[in-house]
């Protein structure tokens, strides 16, 4: 597969690295080489099969506008643009783009998810409350952290309201923990997920943009990651 990864920041480069090592061949821009996505012309899209990106809330938009316009197929692993999810999705379908976006691509948070979904279940009605932490490095620039989001709307799902309270915290190089806290009168239960590598988050998106390759279409990860 010839994959296009926007981005060679943190993440961006163990995409490229795994990417590699599943036998891609893989071309990498960072911000120098796409500034306002001028590299991201027509011809030179369409000679890839997938686009993956890792850029930042602003960056992102720009290169979902460029590709997405000419029917590209998008992994989207960037966080903090959701505001304009519906907008890139109908941009998507207008022009025959496909566009697969996840808060996490690692295999152990999306299982945290669907424990949180069972964690909700078993104690909503024990008189518990439900809140989140969550804990990156301090370059991070979009807060609470799409994972947050995400364990929030799953939670909420199980409720039947977003009444969870989020609290950010930025430290040192932190890949990334989250923690969903039930409190009681009495007690706290505590599920926690601690990412202790970034490789997890790239093998998943390049997992993801395999299963793209073969489908068409606008898939949240959620939906995606049983069938990979
Ligand atoms: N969904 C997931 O599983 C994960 C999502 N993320 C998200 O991915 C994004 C990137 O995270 P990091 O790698 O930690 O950030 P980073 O700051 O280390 O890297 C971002 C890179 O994007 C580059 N960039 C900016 N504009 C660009 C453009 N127009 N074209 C090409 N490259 C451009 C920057 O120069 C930089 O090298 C963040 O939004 C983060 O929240 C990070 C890890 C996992
Ligand atoms: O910026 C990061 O580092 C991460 N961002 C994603 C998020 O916002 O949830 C995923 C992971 O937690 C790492």
């Amino acid at each position: 597969m010839r994959l296009l990864v926007l981005g060679a920041g943190k993440t961006g480069k163990l995409v490229a690295e795994v990417a590699a090592e599943h036998g891609h061949s893989v071309h990498v821009l960072d911000a120098t080489e796409n500034k306002d996505g001028a590299a991201l012309t027509h011809p030179f899209v369409t000679g890839f099969d997938v686009v993956i990106d890792f850029t930042t809330p602003e960056s992102v938009i720009t290169n979902m506008r460029a590709c997405l316009a000419v029917g590209a197929k998008m992994v989207i692993g960037t966080t903090g643009w959701y505001e304009k999810l519906a907008d890139m999705k109908a941009l998507a379908e207008r022009r025959g783009g496909s566009l697969l976006y996840g808060t996490n691509y690692s295999i152990g948070v999306q299982k945290m998810f669907a424990l949180a979904r069972y964690f909700t279940t078993a104690l909503k009605e024990s008189g518990y409350t439900f809140s989140i932490e969550e804990t990156h490095h301090t370059s991070k620039v979009d807060a609470p952290s799409g994972t947050a989001l995400t364990l929030r709307d799953n939670v909420a799902s199980v409720l039947g309201n977003t009444d969870i309270r989020i609290e950010a915290h930025r430290v040192g190089d932190a890949a990334g923990t989250h923690t969903l806290i039930a409190t009681g009168p009495n007690d706290r239960l505590l599920l926690t997920h601690e990412s202790t590598s970034r490789k997890p988050f790239a093998e998943g998106a390049v997992r993801a943009a395999e299963w793209l390759s073969t489908h068409s279409g606008i898939y949240d990860f959620q939906d995606v990651v049983e069938k990979l």
